[in-house]
């Protein structure tokens, strides 16, 4: 049975969290409408941490915005499903995403103080948002919310309550709005560069608290980073995203040792490693082509070192190649080519 807008379906236990299928994402306009984001299919289950990778551009924040019902004005999504929970969200109307966002889906964004209300103290942001999702007094709700910042580990928490985000470091920022996010117990978290604008020490703490919640309160996350040192550190999956397309979908150690992608093996290549030579780091060559400049064939294959005329000039299409792994390299998937990790396994 299909469920109706915003209703759950009768989702069996073995149906993942979130189910993104063949999600396209276009900036509509006539002749100039261009395709974004084409075809994107994942899954994150229960508790599994899920990254988003690929270079700026590639499309990660955009998948993760449709997601959350947060699309840009100007584009829209053309084709697809959102499945959580066993709820299409892309049948809910605004007031029903806007209880999926901030309840059973937290959000954590690059800049804190972006995101963060800076005429508003953190105890009442924090409390408004159980105040919205739950109901609850403002009284009752700061009352959680010196227990949430707390949990975040900020010091002195009710003492904190009444400070402004531009009174707190950076850090603290981050934790704030993680404490907001965790603030109605999610069961998924996304979490857009979550760490980028920190100082390096900072950011390690901050994966830290998230790695512990993700421990403690049984937590998905979809995480949207560029650094596949987070990746390997706190990941389950990988989704690699190059030019609005999925290029590989992997467990992430299966990554490191065996990319199924020349795109996912040159991004290894261009990360330095203690131990290795540095005139062995490689770089890209060329850009992500933009969107409305997507070659026909293979969207890496102009900047491709192991392209071949006659299989990559042709569109490619996304193959499972095991039962958890999907490449959209027609060379890897037919055996034609086998690439090296950089770990050797
Ligand atoms: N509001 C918008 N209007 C038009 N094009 C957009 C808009 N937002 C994003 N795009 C385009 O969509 C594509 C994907 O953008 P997106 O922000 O999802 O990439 P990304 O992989 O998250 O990059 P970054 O790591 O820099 O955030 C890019 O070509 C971008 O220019």
């Amino acid at each position: 049975m299909t469920a109706g807008p915003g209703q759950r379906s009768d989702a069996g236990a073995a149906e993942p969290l979130l189910a993104v299928k063949g999600l396209t994402i276009d900036l509509p306009g006539g002749a100039r409408q261009r395709g974004l984001v084409e075809d994107v299919t994942f899954e994150v289950r229960k508790g599994q941490a899920v990254a988003l990778i690929g270079e700026s551009g590639c499309g990660k924040s955009l998948t993760s915005m449709a997601i959350l019902g947060l699309l840009p004005a100007a584009v829209r999504v053309a084709a697809g499903s959102i499945h959580f929970d066993g709820v299409d969200l892309l049948t809910c109307n605004r007031k029903q995403l806007r209880k999926v966002r901030g309840g059973p889906v937290g959000m954590v964004f690059q800049e804190p103080m972006s995101s963060l209300n800076p005429t508003m103290t953190v105890g009442d942001q924090i409390a408004e948002v159980r105040r919205l999702h739950l109901g609850e007094r403002r009284s009752v709700a700061l009352k959680e919310a010196s227990k949430l910042l707390s949990r975040v580990g900020i010091p002195n928490a009710d003492r904190r309550l009444g400070s402004y985000p531009h009174e707190m470091s950076g850090g603290m920022q981050q934790r704030v709005m993680i404490a907001a996010a965790i603030a109605c117990d999610p069961k998924l978290l996304i979490a857009d560069e979550p760490t980028t604008a920190l100082d390096v020490t900072i950011q390690a703490e901050i994966l830290e608290l998230l790695r512990d919640l993700r421990r403690d309160l049984d937590l998905a996350v979809l995480l949207v980073t560029h650094d596949l040192g987070v990746v390997a550190d706190f990941c389950d999956d990988v989704v690699v995203m190059y030019a609005g397309h999925i290029a590989e979908r992997t467990p992430v150690d299966r990554l490191f040792y065996e990319p199924q992608h020349p795109y996912s093996s040159a991004l290894l290549a261009a990360v330095p490693q203690a131990g290795r030579a540095r005139t062995s780091l490689t770089v890209i060559p060329g850009r992500v082509p933009s969107a409305g400049h997507f070659p026909g064939g293979c969207r890496f294959e102009p900047r491709c070192a192991h392209s071949v005329e006659d299989v990559c000039r042709r569109p490619q299409a996304d193959t499972a190649i095991a039962d958890d792994r999907r490449t959209r390299c027609g060379r890897v998937a037919s055996g034609d080519l086998i690439l090296k990790g950089t770990v050797r396994g």
